[in-house]
């Protein structure tokens, strides 16, 4: 190989600053993406303009910064951040980020960008795959002489997008109920948006994604032997199909929401990580939070839940239906939730008390979700301005008590110190018998009370009741809200 080209230089700069000689995995985060990978264990930025030859970004929603540390133990490199050809960078110099991953042996190499969204199912706010992509511009890299050291003169690119990591994608995406469709992506050298014709035309040769990135990359990553994944952030309909005029603005807008998701793909997996081999249980919230979710949406979040092995599912009840007049809405909606549990699923019904008009409804829609079998009854998301009371907690205690079979009781929203906690506690021991309170029928929302109570578990009467109650967590699916 040839020691003068800059991109040895960009590593040994790299390895320097972080002391850390090798790399496995790599990101490029596309625009307003740069985020993604900000919590990053023991992180070293770098600012492209420290390293010869790295063409640099012009464009907002890249901060042009190499960003490097660790997740999980994996020594991670992301670029935040890319130069486009449609900048005026020569071909070639896009060549010199992806040498440097090279030679710090990165094996794996995850693009992320933000795309037009070509089919129905991709609208803004999508994850897709990438699972190829179409290149009718010929201006490549890797046009010119080739590097015999780097790779072949011709390259295959049957498998540009490795299939084993989609799998991986998909499966991750699954585990931690994130929505992730998947599309061929159409390469647009830009900076113009596309014309509507240029939309059908793609459209009709099976493209499903378009942009203006990734695909010079991806070439130039396959030809060094490095797998590529690659992930679209749909932050817009494609020309024609969107009913208003395209921008960057709109792109930067939608892909800041996307980023948050694609953050906590990584982070909710890290925190999976720390949980294997301990008694933690997964819950997950569903229709969340006001219980208005399309049920073909969260139906499938919640199969994708399940069959990822969550334990719980928490259902917020959809008490708008219900307070609209359309009960039997509501309680098929209920009653198809039931249906889908498995055997050991413990199915939470958050039945919103807050929002209720008064105790008689709360006792309504407590029977009906007792005649349906469900495992708990919770009082609220935490998202609402009266959370848990000691009166619908009441009514909570009496329905399962007239109802005769087993049923516990969550009280949630707003307990945030173990004085509260236990008053509830003691409100439960009063209307069922002390000797009957357990942990299998008894639990609090703990996300506000945890600290406090660690503070004073030593003292509180209901030890036992509380550290079996700690060990199940509720993780919320990255698309919602964090439960209370
Ligand atoms: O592909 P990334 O870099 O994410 O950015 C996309 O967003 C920009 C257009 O708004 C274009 O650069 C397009 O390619
Ligand atoms: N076309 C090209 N690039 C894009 C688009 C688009 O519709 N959206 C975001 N980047």
């Amino acid at each position: 190989m040839n020691k003068n080209k800059a991109y040895y230089e960009c590593a040994d700069i790299i390895r320097a600053r972080t002391g850390m000689k090798r790399f496995r995995t790599a990101a490029i985060l596309g625009s307003g993406l740069g985020s993604v990978l900000e919590g990053i264990d023991k992180k070293t930025v770098i600012s492209y303009a420290e390293l010869p030859d790295f063409p640099l970004p012009k464009v907002e929603g890249h901060a042009g910064n190499v960003i490097c540390g660790e997740i999980n133990g994996v020594s991670v490199v992301g670029f935040q951040g890319r130069a486009h050809l449609y900048e005026g960078h020569p071909p070639q110099s896009l060549l010199t980020p992806i040498r440097t991953l090279k030679m710090l042996g990165v094996e794996v190499l995850v693009q992320t960008n933000s795309a037009g969204g070509l089919r129905e199912n991709l609208k803004p706010g999508t994850l897709a795959v990438i699972t190829d992509h179409i290149n009718f511009f010929g201006n490549i890299p890797l046009t010119g002489e080739n590097d015999a050291a780097i790779g072949p003169r011709f390259f295959d690119m049957t498998h540009a997008y490795s299939p084993e990591l989609i799998k991986i994608m998909k499966r991750c995406a699954a585990e931690y109920c994130i929505p992730l469709k998947e599309g061929v992506y159409a390469y647009f050298m830009g900076p113009n948006f596309e014309t509507p014709a240029e939309i059908r035309a793609m459209k009709l040769l099976g493209a499903d994604l378009v942009g203006m990135s990734t695909v010079p990359e991806t070439l130039t990553a396959v030809h060094a032997g490095i797998q590529v994944a690659a992930l679209s952030c749909v932050t817009n309909y494609g020309a024609g199909i969107s009913k208003t005029p395209l921008s960057h603005e709109e792109t930067l807008a939608e892909s800041k929401i996307a980023g948050k998701k694609m953050s906590e793909l990584i982070f909710v997996k890290h925190a999976r990580g720390q949980l294997k081999g301990t008694p933690v249980k997964i819950a997950t919230v569903i229709n969340f939070p006001h219980g208005t979710g399309n049920p073909a949406e969260y139906m499938e979040t919640a199969k994708q839940a399940l069959e990822s092995g969550a334990d719980e599912l928490d259902f917020v009840f959809p008490y708008r239906d219900w307070l609209n007049g359309n009960r039997t809405v509501a309680v098929s909606k209920l009653q198809s939730m039931s249906a889908l549990r498995n055997g050991r699923t413990v199915l939470k019904i958050i039945l919103e008390t807050g929002e209720l008009p008064d105790l008689k409804t709360v006792r309504e829609i407590s029977d009906v979700c007792l005649q349906t079998g469900i495992d708990f009854l919770k009082t609220s998301t935490g998202k609402t301005p009266v959370s848990a009371s000691p009166e619908a907690t009441s009514v909570f205690l009496e329905a399962i008590r007239d109802f005769g079979h087993p049923c516990g009781i969550k009280p949630s929203g707003g307990i945030r110190d173990y004085a509260v906690a236990d008053r509830y506690l003691s409100m439960a021991e009063t209307a069922w018998g002390k000797d009957m309170i357990s942990a299998a029928n008894f639990r609090f929302g703990a996300s506000g009370l945890l600290d406090n109570l660690l503070g004073g578990l030593s003292s509180l009467h209901t030890e036992n009741t509380v550290q079996q109650d700690m060990k199940n967590i509720s993780v919320s699916p990255p698309f919602n809200n964090t439960p209370h």
